[in-house]
């Protein structure tokens, strides 16, 4: 094997070992610079392209405070769900299938060939999610509260040079257990990867965004 060989296989036990490490301890891990920018960017201009060509489904109404207090309606995410094998969402594929080689990788690389008590053995199709601004987020909830089969959310964020100060969108994720009042806060900045415990451990909210907001979810099963 040549010397960039070598190297990549072991970053990518690295990586494996920090998921599986950060996913034991704190039930979350998140992944930076996953892809790299110049693939980063291929995955977020399909995924503008989606938007441009209408593909995103209305959002659910929700209901919200104006700041006259009033109660105003606006659309929250707005979802389309994609395989990857699809001829215009080709960089979208090669995103999924750089999760599924980690996410394989680290349940094989547990010494009981399990990633916490789960043997991953499937995933969704790949939700694209945009939260289009004007304050659209979503309230606290546990993607997986009745034991529908998904164990892991891999959720891989879009949004270049995003400031939660400004355009707001904060993940906060409200792991059980954690002392106190202590929370994650993780900012869904660009060609970051975050993966979480999809049942009851981790409640968690979307802020209000206050730009378009784009991310890519996918749900792993045991
Ligand atoms: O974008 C985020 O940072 C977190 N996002 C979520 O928790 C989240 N969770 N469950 C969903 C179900 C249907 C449509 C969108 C969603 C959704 O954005
Ligand atoms: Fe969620």
């Amino acid at each position: 094997k040549q010397g960039s060989q070598l190297h990549d296989d072991s970053s990518e036990d690295e990586m494996c070992r920090n998921v599986i490490r950060d996913l034991t301890n704190y039930g979350l891990c998140v992944v930076d610079n996953f892809l790299g920018p110049a693939l980063g960017q291929t995955v977020l201009r399909e995924v503008l392209t989606l938007n441009q060509k209408g593909v995103f489904k209305d959002g659910q109404l929700v209901s919200t405070k104006g700041n006259k207090g009033d109660l105003k309606t606006i659309r929250g995410d707005q979802i389309c769900w994609v395989d990857g094998r699809e001829s215009c969402c080709q960089n979208i594929g090669h995103l999924i299938s750089k999760v599924d080689t980690l996410v394989m990788r680290a349940n094989r690389m547990r010494d009981n060939g399990k990633l916490g008590e789960y043997t991953i053995n499937g995933r969704t199709k790949a939700m694209v999610a945009c939260y289009p601004g004007l304050g659209s987020h979503y309230v606290m909830h546990v993607d997986n509260p009745n034991k529908d089969g998904r164990c892991i959310t891999a959720i891989y964020y879009l949004n270049l040079n995003w400031d939660v100060q400004q355009s707001g969108g904060l993940l906060r994720i409200f792991p059980e257990g954690w002392r106190g009042d202590k929370v994650a806060d993780i900012d869904p900045i660009f060609d970051r990867l975050l993966f979480f415990w999809s049942d009851r451990r981790n409640p968690h909210e979307v802020q209000p965004a206050y730009d378009t907001r784009y991310a890519i979810t996918l749900w792993y099963f045991d």
